[in-house]
Order: structure tokens, then sequence, then C-alpha cells
């Protein structure tokens, strides 16, 4: 079983030379796996989640990207990846993350995380 919550942030960003500066409303989920309460059957409280999700957003949201440590290059994948990280850093139990951006129909996205079959060799 696997718990999973969205939120969505605003940002600019810019991957010179293929896109000047813009903005986008990325569409983030948080896949989360563990071992379920007894009582409540979750492995997460979504509640508790909430707050992390906070903190996380607070370095990302209504931000420029591109200034944000690690986020110099803000492709899809960059980006996916470094939220993974900030959430692994913080919350046990993250399996992955995926992110997208564009509008329904246009939308581009990404998955990253420990689910992801290794690389061929
Ligand atoms: N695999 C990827 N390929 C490309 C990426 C990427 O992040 N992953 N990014 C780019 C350029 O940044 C390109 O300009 C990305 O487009 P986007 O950020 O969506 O900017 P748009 O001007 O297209 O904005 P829309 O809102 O989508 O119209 C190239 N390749
Ligand atoms: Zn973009």
């Amino acid at each position: 079983m696997e718990t999973f919550k969205q939120f969505t942030f605003e940002a600019a960003h810019q991957t010179p030379p293929f896109s000047g500066l813009h903005g986008h409303t990325f569409v983030v989920c948080l896949y989360l796996q563990g071992e379920p309460d007894p009582i409540y059957g979750w492995s997460h409280n979504l509640d508790d989640v909430e707050g992390v999700i906070a903190n996380v957003k607070r370095k990302i949201d209504h931000k420029y990207l591109n200034d944000v440590e690690g986020l110099e290059v803000p492709t899809l994948e960059n980006l996916t990846r470094w939220l993974f990280n900030e959430f692994s850093s913080v919350l046990p139990g993250v399996d992955r993350i995926a992110v997208q951006r564009g509008t329904p129909g246009q939308t581009e996205g990404c998955t990253f995380g420990k689910t992801m079959r290794p690389r061929a060799a």
C-alpha cells in the first residue's frame, strides 16, 4: 500500500539556451510507503506530512528556481531529484516524487525515486 499527497507551488525558472525566464504552477505528488499503523492503517499521518511540505515549499514557492541551491539548472528532472532529496532527508518512507508542469493536455512531467528501475547497463 502507498499513500500520496499532492501539492502545488508557483515558481519562475529558465534553462538557457532552451528557455528564457518564465513561470509555472508546478504540481508535485509525494508517494509514501511504510508499516501501517495498527489502528489507523496509515504509514504516515498526512497532518504531519503537511508540515514537512510547508517547510520544503518555503524554499521554492514564488521563488526564482535558478537561485535555489542545487537548482541552478532547474530542468524537470533536476527539480524532481532535488525534491526527492529534500523530502527523503527529513521524512522516512518517501518512495518517489512526481512533478508536472504545463496545462492539462500539454503537461510535461518527471518521476524519480526508489522504485526507479536501475539504468540499463
Ligand atoms: N527532458 C526535458 N527536456 C527539456 C526540458 C526539461 O526540463 N526536461 N526543458 C527544456 C526547456 O526548459 C524548455 O523550454 C522547457 O519548456 P518549459 O519549461 O515547459 O517552458 P515553456 O516555454 O514550454 O512553457 P510552457 O508553460 O510549457 O508553454 C527543454 N527540454
Ligand atoms: Zn518552464
